[in-house]
């Protein structure tokens, strides 16, 4: 089904499997006007919902979701805090958690995250720890939190340990991917997110990734809506059933962070600043994640080949040059020893056994992992 078919009416429907915590996801166009819907349903007969965004989405998007919310009788309360990286800190989620309790919010009190992935994942934690737990509802605005942030439950904040060091699991009630928001994102964020879908597709399904690289990609960056729908569709899909099955990264969901131990690495060391978006963060970090791979015999050269050509075509960096570097090997080696995936201070990584498959391999010696950060490519 395209986008171009689809109505609020019938919008695409998966489900994150998680038994009683079990949430559908909703892909479509129009879905804002109508999300009093599906929000007002989940409100067990109260009125009032807070939506917290951010200083770019709001004057975009935020006149549609309370006009959709206000026609199922339901009222808004609004919280806005500045956009970008820098408010998942200790210092936003201070702010946003005083915010939310000075409107008087409790443990009834339904949260809307309208934004990207740093509003999804700052609302998701202050959901998490506000009056112990409070429920949320994923309004992803950027096709990065479409494909990715808006679904599994990862929530949390950069500390100046790392990226993402504090946070919790806590899942949404529900995901509402309105792809008339993805009309206003500006071209540099949509190739972000796109770097998230390529992700999915080499970690885990080889047809799907010939499928960008034969035109679909391009065709999704130029703005096709049934490209965009299909590639939405097969990474939410494809997350969903990882996230279902390990909900808290025990074992398989760790594939999900292929190219993010070099990928988190570089953001810090940018200052998760918007020298390096977390999605072209991602983009250097697979192609580091595909050197070592083939470093260690485990990736054929021409399938590292192959997904630096596609990055290009997509206008995506592929290497620390484009942020600023080279940087100090030993500093990023440092950052890495961090991540959560490292044992005992034991360098873990997700590493691709051809393109469409990967595996997580611990104890990978800083031998190893020391050429690849001085390479270009
Ligand atoms: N929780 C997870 O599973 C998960 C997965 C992937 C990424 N992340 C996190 O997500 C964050 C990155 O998310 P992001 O790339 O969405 O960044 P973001 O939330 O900062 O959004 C990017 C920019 O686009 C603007 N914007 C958002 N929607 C817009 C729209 N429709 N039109 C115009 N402008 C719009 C924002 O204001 C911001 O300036 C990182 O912190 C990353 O760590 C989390
Ligand atoms: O959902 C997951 O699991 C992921 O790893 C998705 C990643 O794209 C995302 O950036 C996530 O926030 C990284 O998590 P972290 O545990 O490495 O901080
Ligand atoms: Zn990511």
């Amino acid at each position: 089904m395209s986008v171009d078919t689809l109505t609020a009416a019938d919008p695409i429907r998966l489900e994150v499997a998680l038994g009683e915590r079990a949430y559908p996801i909703l892909i479509g166009a129009g879905l804002l006007e109508r999300a009093g819907e599906w929000i007002a349903p989940l409100l067990k007969g109260r009125r009032r919902v807070v939506v917290i965004t951010d200083t770019n989405v709001g004057p975009l998007h935020l006149p549609r979701l309370t006009a959709g919310l206000a026609a199922a009788g339901v009222s808004v309360d609004t919280v806005t805090v500045p956009a970008g990286e820098g408010s998942k800190s200790w210092a936003g989620i201070a702010d946003l958690v005083d915010r939310l309790l000075d409107l008087r919010v409790d443990r009834g009190t339904l949260l809307l995250a309208l934004g990207g992935g740093v509003i999804g994942d700052l609302v998701g934690f202050a959901a998490a720890i506000t009056m112990r737990g409070v429920d949320f509802v994923q309004i992803p605005t950027t096709l990065l939190a479409q494909v990715d942030s808006s679904v599994g439950g990862k929530t949390g904040i950069n500390t100046k340990a790392g990226k993402n060091l504090v946070g919790s699991f806590h899942q949404p009630r529900l995901v509402l991917a309105d792809m008339d928001c993805i009309a206003t994102l500006p071209p540099r964020q949509l190739r972000a997110g796109y770097a998230e879908i390529v992700k999915h597709t080499v970690l885990g399904d080889a047809a799907m990734f010939a499928w960008l690289e034969a035109g679909g990609g391009a065709a999704l960056l130029a703005g096709d809506r049934a490209a965009l729908a299909k590639a939405v569709r097969h990474s939410c899909e494809t997350k969903a059933t990882i996230v279902a099955a390990d909900e808290r990264e025990g074992g398989q969901r760790a594939l999900l962070n292929l190219g993010h131990t070099f990928g988190h690495a570089l953001e810090a060391e940018t200052g998760f600043s918007d020298t390096l978006l977390h999605g072209e963060a991602v983009a250097i970090g697979m192609v580091q994640a595909l050197d070592l791979s083939v470093r260690l015999g485990l990736c054929p050269a021409a399938d590292k080949a192959r997904l630096v050509a596609h990055l290009v075509a997509c206008g995506l960096p592929v290497d620390q040059q484009a942020c600023g570097g080279p940087f100090d090997p030993a500093t990023l080696v440092a950052h890495m020893r961090l991540d959560k995936k490292a044992k005992a201070g034991e360098l873990t990584f997700v590493l691709c056994t051809g393109l469409g498959s990967a595996i997580v391999r611990d104890g990978v010696p800083e031998s190893d992992v020391l050429p690849v950060l001085s390479e270009a490519h």
